[in-house]
């Protein structure tokens, strides 16, 4: 079997396809060309091959002509070679005589005369003069700078009774013409090597060339205009992107110093590697300065210009992404509670309504899980992957509702945070915005939010440049809003904006089938908070039981806290148990758990009792502990409330509304 391996290529001399072969030109007007023809057999597979009768300034016009066509690399030898050299635009490679060459045109030389003379290009290499020293050789040394040249350093030889010329093809074919002996010094192996010369030289030029063609491309796609310098200020590469910026011809650029070019530039730019801020044509940039280290030369230079409103635009993005983190949706539609059909009418909205984009207003009392729906809303929309942005609409000042709501640039106002704010509508980009309270929302705010609507833009305060949002809006209240409108303190079009589809959320004491399902699912959360519950709650079956006696008392109730105020009940009875040694197994079970609530919520058992006053101070002198808590996490964490509301566990609605409730 073949080894597929063997037949690879080497990677240092990598093959090229047909279209791609090094192109190369061998240049001779003498009978070097006779050479060219003898070996360009050998190299046609390798090489995109033109042997080209023209020497000097036929061959230098022949060369420029070509274009794109252009060769790779040229060879020529003699005076030829080196006039090209200085002024061809691609390298040239000189065919050089070997000493083997030198020695074997001389002792040709010697048989066909007496008196022989060497002419070479240039000064005769010292190589050949001790080569000749040392056989004692009687050999006339000349040599030519040029074609013109040639002709009478040849004739002069002539005259000085030299028989026979040994030389390159131009010097050769003139003894000739002179009527002199003529012996061609360079050999096929000599031409063999500038061949092999100029194969390597053509492959890493081509190498050289794709790899300067990437590095362009990469160049031209970058957002941000670059520029590299040389030591002396001069431009080595622009992008065409900064070209525009600065109102200049990329091309024509290079090699012209930046400064002279874009004079308003001098002054500001960065002095040393790091960045500043500078104005072109009006718009203000962002300069980075980082050195452009090359070896064999003096360091240059690398400016980049980005544009100041991007980065802000980007360092907006990624500060809401951070914050988006912070905004998700815990709820989904199987933590609803309840197999009342007014529940069940909820969950049929809900799905109903998280297939549409339309604005949702929420009615319920507090308490009955306005939140939990929106958030379960969100959970089974397409937004499900975007954040779910709550606020609680007469939690905050009005100053400070606005700045969290509309957010604000760098400078708005005192205090206003470097680098300004994103508000939480833009923070719900392709989410949704939960605006909770909407009832408390001041008048001036009110119209924010309904441009912020009708637009789908918002302005940050501070700014006038609007930013677009795709948001999905649920609002929640537990007042009639049309009785706001009526005093005046809402604005009836908002009203109808909001408005657009609505769920109503049955307060508590309206399904009471829901108040023992409710009582078991949230005392087995409960249980599962607390550790010296564990294992004593085994599954719903065993809470269920244990609460069975309650659920009479529980319908006689009217709940005007709804499934919070449930939720804090079951909360103490929790505690209760856990704080019992064991739980009762019998009959004395009902009695048990009856004076246990009779404890943690008098009110509730006996709502007309004398221990009713007893009772509410009970409570109040849990929301104060409660109040005294938030108050001592708020100054343990610099005024921080998402920080509070991490480490309590509770969200900022339930943050606010905790101190509220003990004012
Ligand atoms: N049907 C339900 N099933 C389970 N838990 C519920 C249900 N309804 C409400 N809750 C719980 O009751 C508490 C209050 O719910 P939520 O915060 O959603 O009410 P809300 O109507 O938004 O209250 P407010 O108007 O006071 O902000 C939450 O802890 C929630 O988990």
């Amino acid at each position: 079997m073949s080894n597929p391996a063997a037949s690879r290529p080497a990677l240092s001399t990598p093959l090229f396809e047909p279209a791609q072969r090094p192109r190369i030109w061998a240049l001779s007007i003498s009978r070097l060309r006779d050479l060219f023809f003898d070996i360009a057999g050998e190299y046609v597979e390798r090489a995109d091959l033109r042997i080209v009768a023209h020497g000097f300034e036929d061959a230098v016009r022949e060369v420029e002509a070509a274009g794109t066509g252009r060769p790779d690399v040229v060879i020529a030898g003699g005076s030829n070679g080196a006039y090209l050299k200085t002024r061809v635009s691609v390298p040239v490679v000189l065919i050089g005589p070997t000493g083997f060459d030198v020695m074997h045109a001389l002792a040709r030389a010697r048989r066909d005369g007496a008196k022989v003379a060497l002419v070479s290009h240039g000064d005769t290499p010292d190589e050949v003069r001790r080569f000749s020293a040392a056989y004692a050789l009687d050999v006339t040394f000349a040599s030519y700078q040029s074609a013109q040249d040639a002709e009478s350093v040849v004739l002069d030889l002539r005259d000085r009774g030299i028989d026979v010329v040994v030389g390159p093809g131009l010097v050769t074919d003139l003894a000739a013409n002179a009527g002199m002996g003529a012996v061609f010094l360079y050999s096929r192996a000599s031409v063999r090597a500038a061949f092999d010369t100029a194969l390597e030289v053509a492959q890493a030029t081509r190498r050289e060339t794709v790899r300067r063609q990437r590095l362009d491309n990469l160049l031209q796609h970058l957002r941000d205009g670059v520029v590299a310098l040389d030591a002396q200020g001069r431009v080595e590469a622009m992008n065409q992107r900064l070209a525009s910026v600065l109102g200049l011809d990329a091309a024509n650029a290079v090699g012209r110093v930046l400064l002279e070019l874009a004079p308003d530039l001098a002054g500001s730019l960065p002095d040393a590697d790091g960045d500043t801020f500078c104005t072109v044509r009006g718009a203000s940039y962002v300069v980075h300065r980082g050195p452009l280290a090359s070896t064999g030369s003096a360091a240059g230079t690398v400016l980049t210009f980005q544009e100041s409103r991007a980065v802000e635009r980007l360092d907006r993005t990624l500060r809401s992404r951070q914050r988006v983190q912070q905004f998700s949706a815990r709820y989904r539609l199987a933590d609803i509670v309840g197999a009342s059909e007014s529940i069940e009418r909820v969950r049929t909205l809900v799905k109903r309504y998280a297939r549409s984009d339309a604005t949702v207003l929420i009615l319920g009392e507090s308490g009955t899980g306005k939140e939990m729906v929106a958030q379960s809303m969100h959970q089974l929309s397409a937004r499900r992957d975007f954040a779910f942005v709550a606020i609680n609409c007469g939690a905050f000042p009005e100053a400070l509702l606005e700045s969290e709501l509309f957010g604000y640039e760098e400078g708005a106002f005192t205090g206003a945070r470097k680098g300004g704010k994103a508000g939480l509508i833009e923070v719900a980009h392709r989410g949704t915005l939960f605006l909770d309270e909407i009832g408390e929302m001041p008048l001036s705010l009110q119209s924010r939010l309904l441009r912020v609507l009708q637009e789908r833009e918002v302005v940050r305060l501070g700014s006038t440049e609007p930013t677009r949002v795709d948001i999905r809006v649920v609002a929640a209240t537990h007042r009639a809003l049309t009785e706001g409108i009526e005093a005046g303190s809402f604005r009836a079009d908002l009203y109808y904006r909001l408005n657009i589809l609505s769920i109503a959320l049955p307060p508590l004491r309206e399904r009471p089938t829901d108040l023992l399902p409710l009582a078991v699912e949230l005392l087995l959360q409960a249980a599962a908070r607390e550790p010296r519950l564990a294992g004593r709650l085994p599954d719903a079956a065993a809470a269920e039981h244990l609460l069975a006696a309650l659920d009479e008392p529980f319908r006689r109730y009217a709940w005007p806290g709804n499934v919070r105020e449930l939720q804090n009940v079951i909360e103490r009875i929790a505690v209760e148990l856990a704080d019992a040694d064991a739980l009762p197994q019998d009959s004395t079970e009902a009695v048990f758990t009856r004076d246990m609530l009779r404890t943690v919520a008098p009110e509730i058992v006996e709502p007309h009792a004398r221990g009713r006053k007893a009772a509410l101070s009970l409570r109040e002198r849990s929301r104060h502990v409660e109040a005294d808590e938030i108050r001592a996490a708020l100054a343990a964490h610099d005024g921080d409330r998402d920080a509070v509301c991490e480490a309590l566990g509770i969200s900022k609605t339930t943050l606010w509304r905790k101190l509220n409730a003990a004012q």
